[in-house]
């Protein structure tokens, strides 16, 4: 593709940054920090090898996620030199109007404040009886299984209506093929096994319906193709998102343990805060429809965009100290939830688990401490996150 440079020379950067976050943990990727010096937006070439772009600034990632001439299909994404298979029916985070819309508006009402508010008692139950369990039999304890993904997991089954026996295995298979750390071979027949176990599912909830959101789902017109599509986008971008956001967030406030008291303080803008600093859904594409003038540079249609909602949070022009986890800060707002029409559906919900599980959390064990190496998942990973959390507390 023909380089067109406008200003300056454009730093490159070349596939997936593998770096490990050089000194502090919560710090970006140090290729992502040395494109960040060069401007918000530089050259980029993915893995395998497609030269692209990389945007790393608050107000152009916004920018590209509010223009429609950017578009988020799977089947346009230009990452290598085979075709990308269109996102299956149901599957809307990968689509685009008018497609995205028909589908997003059958769960747009299943997801609002007030829904999501009546939810935190059961919450609040599901959290007590994960903390009942790791006092139960602890000190130690591993923060990941015994807490941080557990919640989410109840939370996010009961919303769909999977029964309970099925929880282990979903929660394995979902790990599978979100954690980054399985091969490729491993990641599809994890993707398969739960498009399987989905089709079963919305073949149970037709013939004996529930009171679940799946249940009410099969009362339209929704095949079961796209039934089991909406399902697994639930699944995929409610679990380990919230999980990971869970551990992360723990050992970023028992890091810092000002920051845990003024959290405890005020919820509402502690979760806010862990939200922006952390960002663990670092990275999305886009493809450009049209040829399009973007910080100063032409990005040309058919081209993918890199965008770094990480790095974004992390901007000095948009935040004062951003690589520091500060509560109190007045300039909020951040993209850990993205922009524009595929912001998170569930963020509400996203945000009362974290409130309702940080609260119990602390409140269980005010002596809560890091109590080994903490395991980190691999920079490869679509969302950041933990591994492992060893903790201990005085009983
Ligand atoms: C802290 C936890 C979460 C984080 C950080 C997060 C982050 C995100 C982000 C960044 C996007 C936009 C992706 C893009 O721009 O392409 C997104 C979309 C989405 N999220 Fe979340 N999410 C979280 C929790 C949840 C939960 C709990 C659910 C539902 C149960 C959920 C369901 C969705 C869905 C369905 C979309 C696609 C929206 C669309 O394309 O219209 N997320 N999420």
């Amino acid at each position: 593709m023909g380089e067109i440079v406008m200003g300056e020379s454009v730093h490159t950067v070349a596939g997936t940054p593998k770096a490990r976050r050089p000194g502090c943990p919560f710090d970006p990727p140090a290729e992502l920090a040395e494109a960040r010096r060069h401007g918000p937006i530089s050259r980029f070439t993915h893995d395998y090898g497609r030269p692209g772009w990389l945007v790393t600034g608050f107000d152009l990632v916004r920018s590209v996620l509010a223009d429609p001439r950017f578009s988020a299909r799977k089947d346009l994404l230009a990452i290598g030199d085979f075709t990308v298979p269109a996102a299956p029916p149901g599957e809307f985070l990968l689509t685009d109007e008018p497609e995205h819309g028909r589908y997003r508006k059958r769960l747009q009402g299943r997801f609002t404040v007030r829904r999501m508010r009546l939810l935190t008692a059961r919450i609040e139950e599901i959290t007590t009886g994960c903390l009942d369990e790791m006092e139960r039999t602890g000190p130690p304890a591993d923060l990941v299984t015994a807490f941080a993904k557990p919640i989410p997991t109840i939370v996010i089954c009961e919303l769909l209506g999977v029964p309970y026996a099925d929880r282990g295995r979903f929660q394995e298979q979902v790990d599978a093929f979100m954690g980054g750390a399985a091969t490729d071979e491993e990641v599809f027949a994890a993707y398969t096994a739960t498009q399987h176990y989905l089709d079963e599912l919305v073949a149970a909830k037709r013939a004996h319906p529930t009171d679940d959101i799946l249940s009410e789902l099969t009362t339209g017109d929704l095949t079961d193709e796209e039934l089991r599509g909406m399902s697994l986008l639930l699944l995929a971008a409610g679990l380990d998102t919230t999980a990971n956001m869970l551990s992360l967030g723990t050992y970023a406030l028992l890091e810092h343990p000002a920051q845990l008291a003024a959290l405890r303080a005020d919820p509402e803008r502690g979760v806010e805060e862990l939200l922006r600093y952390l960002t663990v859904a670092k990275t999305f594409m886009r493809t450009a429809l049209e040829d399009v003038e973007l910080g100063g540079q032409m990005i040309e249609a058919g081209t993918t965009v890199a965008l770094s909602y990480h790095m974004a949070d992390h901007d000095p022009e948009r935040f004062h100290a951003p690589g520091t986890l500060d509560v109190a800060r007045r300039d909020g707002g951040h993209l850990a939830f993205g922009h524009g029409v595929h912001q998170c559906l569930g963020q509400q919900l996203a945000r009362v688990e974290m409130r309702v599980a940080f609260t119990a959390l602390f409140d269980r064990f005010p002596t809560l401490r890091v109590a080994g190496p903490a395991g980190l998942r691999p920079e490869t990973a679509d969302v950041y996150g933990m591994t492992s959390l060893p903790v201990a507390w005085t009983p």
